[in-house]
């Protein structure tokens, strides 16, 4: 049997990576619009005549594409940051834990019609902090912050024409108002009460990331050592093809991390990086922001939305 998918946006960043993960399959039949991609009627057809579509557009494009789908059957997977804190819409975050005894997000996800597809510096923290929280390791009061970098891609066409033209500088420091999109997604997510402090960066270089938490171990309520750290993050993730979790011996033996290790992947590898006294940890996620972290995630989605487990990888 084959799907019919479009994907609307095509033509940038997310769009074109997506389709690049599609074209080579057999059981996807993809629509194109080329040069009408941004002939409204054109999109109002192809939108209500696939089987799924995914969306890789801004957000208030992503929110008319929305409204112009009349077709109930259509499956829509946006991956932009306009549905994600709705209630009304899937998280797309097949691997996030949800407890035992409940269904999980992948089986929550392959029953649902609209999905929204996660943020890549959100994928990184959620992934990390989310299983430390259910656990009670991290109180749901505590103050936490995140610092990231990421390649110049997860800004889209614009910045990459600013980056490849020179002169943008080797690192920026960004989001100094504190008040960064993802910031809601970040929080609701993790089941955090207090808004995350994020302190992203940008980097001269075009793709891939890299998410740090830092904790004070000694300062949390239950003083938890760096092995129940990565023990409640390698139970989380047990079986998990797409996101997997660093030996604690193999990190040790790491002199640095490079946030290119996982481009072209749809993984995420979860670092816990203790200090000798084992009062501190930098908890630190690799992931490809046009893979897991956007493109990659999408497919994932498309994939279960569409009952095609095998194609998942998750066990
Ligand atoms: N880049 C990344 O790493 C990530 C991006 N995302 C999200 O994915 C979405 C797409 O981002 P990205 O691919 O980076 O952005 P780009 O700027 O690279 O591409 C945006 C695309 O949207 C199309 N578009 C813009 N406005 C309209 C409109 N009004 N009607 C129809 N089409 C329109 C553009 O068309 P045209 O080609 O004609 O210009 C372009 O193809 C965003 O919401 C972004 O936040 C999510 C996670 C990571
Ligand atoms: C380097 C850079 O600018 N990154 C983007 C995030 C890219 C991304 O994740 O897109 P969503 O906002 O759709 O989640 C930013 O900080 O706005």
């Amino acid at each position: 049997m084959s799907y019919s998918v479009f994907i609307d946006g095509e033509a940038g960043t997310t769009g074109l990576d997506v389709l690049r993960r599609l074209e080579a399959r057999d059981d996807l039949e993809i629509i194109v619009l080329g040069d009408r991609r941004r002939e409204v009627e054109a999109r109002r057809e192809a939108l209500n005549a696939a089987d799924a579509v995914i969306l890789c557009l801004p957000d208030e494009a992503a929110k008319e594409a929305v409204a112009m789908i009349d077709n109930p059957a259509v499956r829509v997977i946006d991956a932009s940051t306009a549905y994600r804190v709705d209630p009304a819409w899937t998280y797309g975050f097949a691997e996030m834990a949800h407890g035992p005894g409940r269904m999980s997000q992948a089986e929550k996800i392959a029953g649902a019609t609209r999905v929204s597809n996660p943020g890549c510096y959100p994928t990184g923290f959620i992934g990390l902090v989310r299983p430390l929280v259910s656990a009670g390791i991290i109180p749901a009061g505590w103050p936490v912050t995140v610092n990231a970098v990421s390649g110049y891609s997860g800004g889209g066409k614009a910045m990459i024409a600013e980056f490849e033209a020179g002169g943008a500088g080797a690192f920026r420091a960004y989001g100094l108002s504190l008040k960064h999109k993802h910031v809601p997604e970040m929080t609701l997510h993790t089941g955090l009460e207090r808004p995350v402090l994020f302190a992203p960066a940008v980097g001269a270089y075009r793709q891939g990331m890299l998410v740090e938490v830092p904790l004070q171990l000694a300062a949390l309520p239950s003083s938890p050592s760096v092995e129940v750290v990565h023990g409640a993050l390698a139970e989380a993730y047990a079986g998990c093809r797409f996101v997997e979790v660093a030996e604690l011996e193999a990190t040790e033996a790491m002199t640095g991390i490079d946030p290119e290790g996982l481009n072209g992947t749809n993984k995420m590898r979860l670092h816990v990086f203790g200090d000798r006294s084992g009062a501190q940890v930098r908890l630190v996620a690799l992931l490809d922001n046009l893979g897991k972290g956007a493109s990659g995630a999408a497919v994932q989605n498309l994939n279960l939305m569409l009952g095609l487990r095998e194609e998942t990888g998750l066990s």
